[in-house]
């Protein structure tokens, strides 16, 4: 066993899945792919149908009098996709936009070209569709922090609240009976649940003995804690935004689906009002398409800034050395933000039975994940841990060369270490970094992928924070759990550090450097404040708005896919209320 075979059997089966593709499986139970014509006109364009961008769609063909046109640059959701048990088939797959980051010379020196993946979904559903299901809203504190940042309340945690609430379509036994019920809805598109397993019983209680709290459910009033994760999945389904928001109302008439077209730039009259897209087509033909209302950007962190750079909206000097004429200036693709995530894995010797046969409709692994506060009266982690208890040293090598891209020599030094055992892998992540990155137009052709700079660890309070954390949670040595099955953490061979003292600050750091890469949660580079103002429509410029991650000010204390529906549900209601104004002033 070595990366090279791990890769080339994930690289086979993706192939096998790429034949089935032909059978069009999933197509009954979502929207008929749109029939468009050059020219034609709809009173919504939503670009990319992702978390946010199918979200919106459903909410505002809600309208009966309005027609609203998604536009999705990647194909319909695949089968692989809608199995919980195949996620790991979707990742650097053609489902995905495969970006890395430029090497930096610091972060990510441990990784395959000295570069971080930036895995986003090119498909309908986006990156809800290949992600990995964890459900966390975020803490209070975080969108309290976001309403006082730009001096609207309505973005505050008890206003943002009612939006989380009214997506959900919540099933779970234990906390319906709990007093987290009225923190839930019932009622809504999106299907969650947890799939709670006694055997993690034992990694609660390790949790607990070394000093953290336990939780039954972290989206409900506490923000911190160690819990059996919520999943967006619900009868044996991803529930992927395509699925939750889009197949209930398949039907109707006024919403147009179009998949396989990318959009390449939005297009503005002589006052500065959007009043369409143009795109690519299947065919690539290049199209243009009006909208009399609005044009909403759903692109995700990457794709929205740089269709807004490409149609001149962005840094004055960046867009002059791309040849482009210059609309607005604003400050898009600052501000990038992820939560770098460490791999520790430890090597828990034979106590651990795995499951011989997998449920494919289950998440694929037991996990326990927790938010943890340095200091005990902070409301709001500082990091974040999501622990897969009891996983095959196959699954192990996964993880390293596929899912974290690390070198081949740092995963085979840790195969070779150890030989046939158990592994618990813990992903430790910093919830709040300062460092910021950026994105940037690499040319001014919308096929060519953007650059971007994941900046991670660029301010060094990040690095000492992170020590601090990643000391924090290696507390669990010490438990008496660990003692019993004689777990220890498995330390790759990183010439880097090899030479420090095992365990120090210093040693800490070095890990940190090497064994850090993204944890996918990247939002930020148009920004409520900056690009974009409270109602998230674009500064300097009408009809024209961004609604996905990329907006939020600062990330949230979790991950990332729960706000940003949230966000679109938000959206939507701005949008259907200015319908409603306009309507009723005859506008
Ligand atoms: C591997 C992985 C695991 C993750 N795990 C979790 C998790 O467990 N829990 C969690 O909460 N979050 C997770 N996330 C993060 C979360 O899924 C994202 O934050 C969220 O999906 C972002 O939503 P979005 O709407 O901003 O962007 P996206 O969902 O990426 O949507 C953007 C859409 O726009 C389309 N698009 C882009 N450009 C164009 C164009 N020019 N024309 C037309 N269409 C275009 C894209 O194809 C895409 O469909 C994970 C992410 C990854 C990559």
């Amino acid at each position: 066993m070595d990366p090279a075979s791990v890769l080339e059997a994930n690289r086979v089966i993706q192939h096998a899945f790429s034949v089935i593709s032909v059978l069009n499986l999933t197509a009954d139970s979502l929207p008929k792919p749109a029939l468009v014509s050059d020219g034609a006109c709809y009173d919504y364009i939503v670009v990319g149908g992702g978390s946010a961008g199918c979200v919106l769609a459903s909410r505002l063909s809600e309208l009966s009098g309005v027609q609203v046109l998604l536009i999705e640059a990647g194909p319909l959701t695949p089968f692989e996709s809608t199995l919980p048990a195949l996620t790991a088939y979707l990742t650097r797959s053609r489902y995905d936009w495969n970006y890395t980051t430029e090497n930096d010379g610091y972060a990510a020196q441990g990784h395959k070209d000295k570069v971080l993946a930036l895995t986003r979904g090119k498909v309908l559903g986006g990156t809800s569709a290949i992600n990995s299901f964890i459900h966390v809203r975020g803490a209070p504190h975080d969108f309290d922090t976001w309403a006082a940042s730009i001096d609207d309340s309505r973005w505050n945690y008890t206003n943002v609240l009612p939006f989380f609430i009214k997506s959900e379509k919540f099933r779970d036994r234990a906390i319906e009976n709990s007093r987290y019920r009225t923190f839930h809805g019932t009622k809504g598109y999106l299907g969650l649940t947890r799939e709670p397993d006694p055997a993690n019983k034992v990694y609660l209680d390790m949790f607990k003995e070394v000093g953290n709290r336990l939780v039954l459910d972290i989206n409900g009033k506490d923000a911190t804690g160690f819990t059996q994760p919520m999943f967006t999945i619900l009868d044996g389904r991803r529930q992927d935004t395509a699925y939750a928001f889009l197949s209930p109302v398949k039907r109707r008439c006024n919403l147009h689906v179009l998949t396989d077209t990318l959009v390449t730039e939005v297009i503005f009259d002589d006052q500065n009002r959007a009043v369409g897209v143009r795109a690519l087509t299947k065919q690539n033909r290049l199209i243009t398409l009006r909208a009399s209302k609005e044009v909403i950007l759903s692109a995700g962190v990457f794709n929205s800034p740089q269709l807004l750079m490409l149609s001149g909206i962005g840094p004055r000097e960046h867009l002059k050395d791309m040849n482009i004429t210059v609309r607005v200036d604003l400050p898009v693709g600052m501000n990038f933000q992820d939560h770098p995530q460490t791999l520790i894995l430890y090597d828990m010797e034979k106590e651990c039975a795995l499951p011989l046969v997998q449920d494919p409709g289950k998440f694929p692994g037991r996990v326990v994940m927790g938010l943890v506060a340095l200091n005990d009266r902070q409301p709001y982690g500082d990091y974040e841990a999501v622990t897969f208890t009891r996983i095959s040293v196959v699954a192990g090598l996964e993880y390293c060369s596929l899912a974290f891209r690390f070198n081949d020599t740092i995963c085979t030094s840790i195969i070779q270490k150890v030989k046939g055992k158990r592994l618990l892998a813990a992903m430790v992540s910093i919830l709040h970094p300062k460092s910021r990155g950026r994105v940037m137009l690499r040319s001014s052709n919308p096929k060519d992928s953007p650059i971007v700079f994941a900046g991670y660890f660029s301010e060094d309070i990040d690095l000492k924070n992170h020590v601090k954390s990643l000391k924090h949670f290696s507390r669990i040595m010490k438990s008496s759990y660990f003692k019993r099955v004689r777990g220890k953490m498995l330390l790759p061979s990183l010439p880097q550090c090899d030479r420090l003292k095992l365990f120090s600050d210093e040693h800490w750091r070095c890990y940190a450097l090497v064994m850090t890469g993204a944890s996918y949660h990247f939002v930020g580079t148009c920004a409520m404040g900056l690009v974009v103002d409270s109602e998230l429509r674009v500064r300097g410029v009408r009809n024209l708005r961004v609604v996905d991650a990329s907006i939020m000010p600062n990330n949230t204390s979790g991950n990332t896919n729960a706000p940003t529906i949230m966000i679109s549900e938000r959206a939507a209601d701005f949008i259907i209320q200015d319908y409603k104004a306009a309507k009723k002033n005859n506008l």
